[in-house]
């Protein structure tokens, strides 16, 4: 069995994904890493490099070429347009470029030249200067695997640590839109696809699921919002119908601590922080932003662009790393002979 390589896209060129990217290939044997290519400027990621005076040789690459090169080189799949960011400086223009790698790099894996695709951070906000419609790399994914298909899909966001994994059922949106944007319906929904990935992805038998509640104290019996009774509660009882392990709404202040965390597998909180606050906190550096119910896997890390640093060589490839090790994990179901 020959593994395929996987795929990282270039992410901000202005943000930390270049220089992680370098430093995840020149570990790339002490961290036992699969093969991988990047979708991007050849010429940018080389300056990156040499600015660093690191050692790494940079080469453009097709697909079929990557595992050959990986040992001695960076493979890298070419854009068509050209990058020449500075980084710590975002900027509109190398949008183009962002959103061609995204594509590249899901085009290409849907054709079956790599297994996974590991995404480097974007920021959403240079992006929508340039007119890009949707939320994040999660939205836009589905897009792109809905298209040609009858029914489109329904990404699901999953924050995955070995101590602890989250799903936020809603993602990008205003706190004050959460409480409209919650349905039984969205819930259930969400469930599933958990349910069935943790099984299906992730190996579990029995995957445990918990549901978070929205207001303080799962709601107080109503007293302290409605929700938790009329619109979690459901969902609930629906999953259990339907035989997955569930129990809910539970208080979300205490259901992240240790103890709390042995008793499940993933837990579904309402809205985007209540889900990620606990898991940057607990695994800044090992957890993986995951993106469940697309037909492929894909992987980032749990980070964004972080301009702060970009440039200074101080950031830690910890979180890239892990993702491309789960995209492996995760892509070998889809291993050719
Ligand atoms: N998957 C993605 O594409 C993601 C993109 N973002 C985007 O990133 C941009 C910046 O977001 P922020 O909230 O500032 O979060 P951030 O994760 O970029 O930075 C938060 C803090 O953590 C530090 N940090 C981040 N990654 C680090 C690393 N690998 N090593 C050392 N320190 C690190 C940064 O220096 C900063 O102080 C936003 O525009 C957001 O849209 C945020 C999360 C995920
Ligand atoms: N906060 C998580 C995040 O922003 C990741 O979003 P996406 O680009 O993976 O959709």
């Amino acid at each position: 069995m020959t593994q395929r390589p996987l795929l990282l896209t270039q992410g901000d060129p202005a943000g930390i994904g270049p220089e992680l990217t370098l430093r995840a290939w020149l570990q790339r044997d002490e961290r036992s890493l699969p093969p991988f290519a990047v979708v991007g400027d050849p010429a940018y990621l080389g300056r990156i490099a040499q600015g660093y005076g690191w050692d790494v040789p940079v080469i453009p690459v097709k697909p079929a070429q990557i595992p050959a090169v990986f040992p001695q080189a960076l493979p890298v799949i070419p854009l068509n347009t050209t990058v020449s960011a500075q980084p710590g400086k975002p900027d509109a223009a190398y949008a183009t470029s962002v959103i061609e790698s995204i594509e590249t790099a899901v085009r290409l894996v849907e054709a079956g030249s790599a297994c996974a695709v590991v995404t480097n951070p974007i920021a959403k906000h240079v992006l929508y200067d340039a007119g890009f419609p949707h939320p994040g790399h999660t939205e836009f994914l589905a897009a792109l695997a809905s298209e040609g298909r009858s029914e489109a899909c329904h990404p699901v966001m999953m924050l995955w640590s070995e101590q602890l994994a989250v799903v936020p059922v809603t993602v990008h949106i205003p706190l004050s839109k959460v409480p409209s944007a919650l349905t039984t319906d969205l819930i259930v929904l969400t469930g599933r696809i958990v349910a069935r990935e943790l099984k299906e992805r992730f190996g579990l038998a029995d995957p445990r699921l918990v549901l978070a509640g929205l207001n303080p104290h799962a709601g107080e019996n109503g007293a302290m919002g409605a929700e938790d009774g009329t619109i979690i509660a459901p969902a609930v009882e629906i999953l259990r119908k339907e035989g997955i392990e569930v129990s809910g709404p539970l208080p979300a202040d205490t259901m992240f601590h240790a103890r709390a965390r042995s008793r499940y597998d993933a837990a579904l909180a309402m809205y985007h922080d209540q889900a990620l606050i606990p898991i940057k906190t607990i695994a800044f550096d090992e957890a993986v932003n995951v993106t469940l119910g697309l037909p492929f896997v894909r992987t980032s890390p749990d980070h964004g662009t972080a301009f702060d640093i970009a440039g200074k060589g101080i950031a830690r490839p910890d979180s890239l790393i892990a993702a491309i090790k789960l995209a492996a994990r995760l892509g070998t179901r889809a291993e050719i002979p």
